[in-house]
């Protein structure tokens, strides 16, 4: 079957993702220079506004009827004028070095006032109909004000399935080769060599290239793709690093059952999918750790699809695949299992086992 290419979906969502990237570096920077608090949540919550109200700019300007599901709202930003104005400083001259390409996602944004309207355009409720996009400005909170790792995130469905997924990884190394170390959710850097361009369109395989490589050419990345491997004792599987986030009990026991002898590797975001689509490492396992959590679709959304286009599968605990249709949440899914295909079931069935021992 031909499958649309989204040749102009892709190459929007890609420098979108890098524009606003380069927004929240900037923050980055700033907080370890001290100009933003470093203590409290501002760098992130700056971050956050700043990246969301860029992306949605660039879809206004090229999709202005598509529906949008963004994690933040503007609520804080109408009521602290300050902050308001440390969001405009950094957000006014945010653009990408490349003039054809800022040209193409409508260049800056007016005022402070437009500004603020753009970040509430996040609003829609999702569901299985049309087109929606799915934006998480800062993926990753925790690791972001660590300097681990953190994405921009943005992925846009059609009907309730992911058609186009782009993730920005700032801290994450370039060379796709470069495996999974145990230091990679602290003390990273943004600096050469760093900050990767994940992305992937549905039926037609996902790709990689440098964070920092602005070009009209949606076809500049490389193609990736999962590891093969049959002996699961070998493989290699990440996590979260909050406990919070997910079970890190249940994911150690999973480990252990199929034999996997090396330490999980923590890290934050969605650079757990970008990392395993890329063969950097092999599984990711979010067990759930509370019964009434909902996962979000932004947290989701492209790291599924380019996972499922480098030639894994992503499924929850009860091997179904992850639902978008339903609204701003995964509410028809329970945590997340994503292997290579071929080893997906076997992972499957120790999730299952380890689950059902706890009964
Ligand atoms: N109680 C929770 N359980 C699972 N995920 C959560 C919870 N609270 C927040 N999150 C979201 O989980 C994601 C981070 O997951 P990870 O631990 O894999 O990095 C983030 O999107 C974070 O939001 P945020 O986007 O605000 O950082
Ligand atoms: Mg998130
Ligand atoms: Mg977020
Ligand atoms: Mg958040």
């Amino acid at each position: 079957m031909r499958r649309d290419k989204y040749e102009k979906e892709l190459l929007v969502a890609q420098l979108a993702v890098q524009r606003a990237a380069i927004l929240t570096k900037r923050v980055f920077h700033e907080k370890a220079k001290g100009t933003v608090d470093k203590n409290d949540k501002s760098p992130v919550t700056i971050g956050d506004f700043g990246a969301q109200a860029l992306i949605i700019a660039a879809l206004q300007h090229n999709f202005p009827d598509d529906a949008i599901v963004a994690e933040e709202e503007s609520a804080k930003l109408r009521e602290d004028e300050k902050l308001r104005s440390t969001v405009w400083e950094l957000v006014k001259d945010t653009r990408l070095d490349n003039p054809d390409a800022e040209a193409l996602l409508g260049g800056p944004i007016r005022d402070a006032d437009a500004m603020v309207e753009l970040i509430d355009k996040g609003n829609s409720p999702g569901g299985a109909h049309g087109r929606i996009w799915a934006i998480d400005p800062i993926d990753g909170t925790k690791g972001f004000l660590r300097g681990g790792q953190y994405a921009v995130c943005l992925a846009l469905m059609v009907d309730g399935d992911v058609k186009v997924g782009a993730l920005g990884c700032p801290n994450l190394p370039v060379d796709d080769a470069a495996r999974l170390t145990a230091g990679i959710g602290e003390n990273q850097t943004d600096d050469d060599g760093h900050g990767v361009l994940f992305s992937a369109v549905l039926g037609h395989g996902a790709t990689s290239r440098p964070l920092a490589t602005v070009s009209l050419d949606p076809e500049l990345g490389k193609p990736i793709s999962m590891r093969a491997i049959d002996d699961l004792t070998q493989a290699n599987f990440c996590e979260s690093v909050e406990a919070g986030h997910s079970s890190h009990g249940d994911q150690a026991a999973i480990s252990h059952r199929l034999g996997i002898t090396a330490p999980s590797v923590r890290m934050d975001s969605q650079a757990k999918y970008g990392s395993i689509a890329r063969g950097a490492g092999d599984i990711y396992l979010r067990l759930p750790v509370s019964a009434t959590y909902q996962e979000k679709i932004w947290d989701h959304a492209a790291g599924d699809l380019i996972v499922r286009e480098a030639g894994g599968q992503v499924t929850d605990v009860n091997g179904k695949r992850l639902d978008f249709s339903v609204g701003r949440t995964l509410a028809n899914n329970k945590g997340v299992v994503a292997a290579p295909l071929a080893v997906h079931a076997k992972v499957l069935e120790a999730v299952q086992e380890v689950l059902s021992s706890k009964l």
